[in-house]
């Protein structure tokens, strides 16, 4: 186990007014509760991590905040108002996502898988868009320029004109995050950012992610990388099977015994196949099991 050799984290300059609240957060499959009464804050200028082993519930809670999944119980709030479960009214209110099994368009290039996250800002209707008119063209252009702004941010400025099918493992990744920041969110999840990726590219998916926050933007992760997760984040919350188990700071949650045993002891999910022979661009890289990064 390496999670008591990690650097410290560059923690945000100054971390705001809550911005996403999630209150007693549950969610039944018939008779198993895969979250059980959660409670997470996250204020602006804050990257939050969740971590836990699999099965824990950590993609099933960002599944209920993020509109995929009605909560059994609870309720979640971004910038005080309450979300309704729907994906599109999430996305709208300010909260995006990108997803553990990577989700583009892989026969659109990179510049219009970002073009499609910005589409949920403009407003020509569907009339103007099929006759191309003034004020199409000019949203069109905008929306071109703000799409490739955002490529250029995560490093992907070359890749434009690529399709998204072609692209390394690696780019596909912050492709999701570029489409992602498309629109404009005031938070954005991501679900496993650097599953499936060399060193080289987890040190840039941090550096992104950093660069990102201070851009003005909160952020929760989720990770198996501890080492990637306790240099990264100002808070952690641990999940097992389906309840917060230890929440801190990254010092206080990676010496805390009951952390390093529930990881030792397993999740629910025993299934540690991970693949490490996959093809470089295969979603199976987005393996469950990383135990050997712990
Ligand atoms: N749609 C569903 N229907 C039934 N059970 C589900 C569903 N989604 C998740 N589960 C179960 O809920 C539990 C939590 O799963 P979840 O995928 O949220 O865990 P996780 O912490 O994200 O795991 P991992 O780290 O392996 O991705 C698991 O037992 C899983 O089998």
């Amino acid at each position: 186990m390496t999670i008591t050799e990690t650097p410290p984290p560059a923690h945000a300059a100054t971390v705001g007014a809550p911005i996403l609240e999630a209150r007693g957060v549950t969610m039944r499959f018939g008779g198993l509760t895969a979250v059980k009464d959660v409670d997470m804050t996250v204020r602006e200028g804050e990257i939050v991590g969740l971590i836990g082993p699999n099965g824990a519930g950590k993609t099933t809670f960002f599944n209920c905040l993020t509109g995929l999944y009605k909560p059994t119980e609870g309720v979640v709030t971004l910038g005080g108002e309450v979300l309704p479960p729907k994906p599109r009214a999430v996305v709208v209110a300010g909260m995006a996502r990108t997803f553990q099994n990577i989700r583009l368009f892989a026969n659109m290039t990179a510049l219009e898988n970002v073009m499609v996250g910005r589409y949920c800002r403009t407003t020509s209707m569907a009339l103007t868009s099929i006759l191309r008119g003034p004020k199409f063209r000019r949203e069109e252009e905008a929306t071109r320029a703000r799409a490739q702004e955002l490529l250029e941010f995560v490093g992907l400025g070359g890749s434009a004109e690529h399709l998204a099918r072609n692209m390394p493992y690696g780019d596909q990744r912050r492709l999701e995050i570029a489409r992602a920041l498309a629109t404009d969110p005031k938070l954005i999840l991501l679900d496993e950012p650097t599953a499936g990726m060399n060193p080289q590219e987890t040190k840039q998916a941090s550096d992104l992610i950093f660069r990102i926050r201070d851009s003005g933007l909160a952020v929760v992760v989720i990770e198996h990388d501890m080492r990637f997760i306790f240099g990264l984040c100002d808070r952690v919350l641990c999940l097992v099977r389906g309840e917060v188990l230890v929440e801190g700071t990254p010092g206080e949650v990676q010496s805390d015994p009951r952390v390093i045993e529930a990881y030792i002891g397993g999740g629910d999910d025993d299934d540690d196949d991970e693949d490490d022979s996959a093809p470089a661009g295969s979603s199976d890289r987005a393996s469950h099991s990383t135990e050997e990064k712990l």
